[in-house]
């Protein structure tokens, strides 16, 4: 496709992507579908500018205020140029044998007056930019960070405008690390095991993975780091009766089916049917079968009441604001709301109430989010803590040191011990931000 025709299907998808009617990545995989002749390249370079708009769109819309043109091309512009810039950067040998420049590429896409135009913004200082230029977020998010960080306020700012890298959890049922890393050097794909998750390991780059063999035969999810160290947590065990009471399209799911050895029974609840769905598929190729997914009506569903006090293992993924997750769907920072965030604080507390009525005696709750908003983590946690005294406070860092993650103190904050939660965050550990609180039910 001509560079030109490239900005302008980047324009279009950039104008979809910002009314925020649907989530981006819904967005582009529609865009995908209804431009079937687009290749690989041309596709990431579509969801990197429409990703990158998403981003910075404090900054960009501040320097599109200059220029001339539909706004949204002049967004896209500077989406297309950043994308470029970074792609040519990342794949250098690659694209330079190809005869590929970004410079050349850029310079072909755009009119003398954009190219201008897009070089005065270049020439502009990072400090003489306005704060909330910098860290792209909305106001309501930046107090509650800084007031959790600091000065560490704008590493994470800066993490969240970077794309995630590409983590993988091999299935410890039919693979080993070990071989599954020597395998993927074959097919010409580097990875590295990651420092946390002993089931992890970190691809370079964005590889092409769906037609890998190591794939097909389920012997590789794409999982962050951070997800696998959740399920890690439950600690489910061979023969076990565990519940994933949000399971959602099964990651944690199947983490932790491999971990119980196919053995055991794991149930696999979630209000969206439509969820669960896409969860079989990847069952199939996991080759589990001491899976049982579930639609509930809701988290007081009967089923629900029939387990109760026999399950000895209950993680509640919850629903949440996802703002851990703003490196992969960098749209949440403007869908959001401090309302939405509110109701689903009360969802959070309800879910983790009926779910807890499953948990039998000595048996272990687990609550996660992909949030960073205290709100969603410590507050559901702590008043949890205080309205069931039958339910006992477990350290996350004593647990991940029985659990032989080297340096999984750094991985921790809150209590007596600074080691009460597990704490996520991307800038300090590369994975998405998560949070999880662990009890026991008292015997
Ligand atoms: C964070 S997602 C789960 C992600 C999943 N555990 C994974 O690792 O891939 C939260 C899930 O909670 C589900 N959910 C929302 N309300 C629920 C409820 N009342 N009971 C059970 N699940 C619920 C949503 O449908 C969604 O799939």
């Amino acid at each position: 496709m001509h560079p030109k025709q490239l900005l302008d299907a980047c324009t279009e998808l950039v104008k979809r992507t910002l009314t925020f009617e649907h989530p981006a990545d819904a967005v582009v995989s529609r865009f995908f579908r209804e431009n079937r002749s687009l290749g690989p390249r041309e596709r990431a370079t579509l969801a990197e500018t429409a990703y990158t708009v998403l981003r910075k769109k404090l900054l960009f819309e501040a320097l599109a205020h200059s220029g001339s043109g539909p706004r949204e091309r002049r967004l896209a512009i500077l989406g297309f140029a950043e994308c470029l810039k970074e792609q040519s950067g990342k794949e250098p040998k690659t694209r330079a044998r190809e005869g590929f420049d970004s410079d050349s590429f850029v310079k072909a896409a755009l009119l003398p007056q954009e190219l201008k135009w897009l070089k005065d913004c270049a020439s502009i200082q990072p400090e003489d930019l306005m704060e909330a230029h910098r860290h792209n977020l909305p106001e309501w998010l930046v107090a509650p960070l800084k007031a959790q960080l600091g000065d560490a306020f704008w590493a994470l700012a800066a993490s969240m405008e970077r794309s995630a890298p590409l983590d993988l959890r091999v299935n410890i049922l039919n693979a080993k690390r070990s071989d599954v890393r020597k395998e993927l050097e074959k097919a010409g794909i580097q990875a590295q095991p990651t420092p946390y998750s002993p089931w992890g390991l970190r691809v370079d780059g964005k590889p092409a993975l769906a037609r890998l063999d190591a794939f097909t035969r389920g012997a590789i999810e794409v999982q962050d780091e951070g997800s696998q160290l959740l399920a890690l947590l439950l600690d489910a065990k061979r023969g076990e009766m565990v519940v994933d009471f949000c399971a959602g399209a099964g990651g944690k799911t199947l983490a932790v089916g491999a971990a119980m050895r196919n053995t055991g029974r794991l149930y696999a609840f979630d209000v969206s049917g439509h969820r669960l769905d896409a969860l079989k598929p990847r069952l199939a190729r996991s080759g589990l079968s001491n899976v049982h997914p579930a639609a509930i009506a809701h988290e007081r569903d009967e089923r629900i009441k029939r387990l109760a006090g026999k399950i000895d293992r209950v993680l509640v993924d919850a629903p949440c604001s996802g703002l851990g997750t703003l490196r992969r769907n960098p749209d949440l920072k403007w869908r959001q709301s401090p309302k939405a965030v509110e109701e689903l604080t009360q969802k959070q507390a309800a879910i983790l109430e009926s779910s807890a009525r499953l948990v039998k005696a000595g048996g272990r709750l687990v609550y996660a989010t992909c949030s960073i908003l205290p709100q969603e983590n410590e507050a559901i946690a702590e008043a949890f803590s205080a309205a069931h005294p039958d339910f006992v406070p477990l350290s996350a860092g004593e647990l991940l040191e029985q659990l032989k993650v080297e340096g999984g103190d750094a991985l921790c904050s809150g209590g007596e011990d600074g080691r009460r939660y597990v704490r996520l965050w991307p800038h300090r550990h590369e994975t998405d931000g998560f949070f999880a609180a662990v009890w026991m039910k008292k015997a």
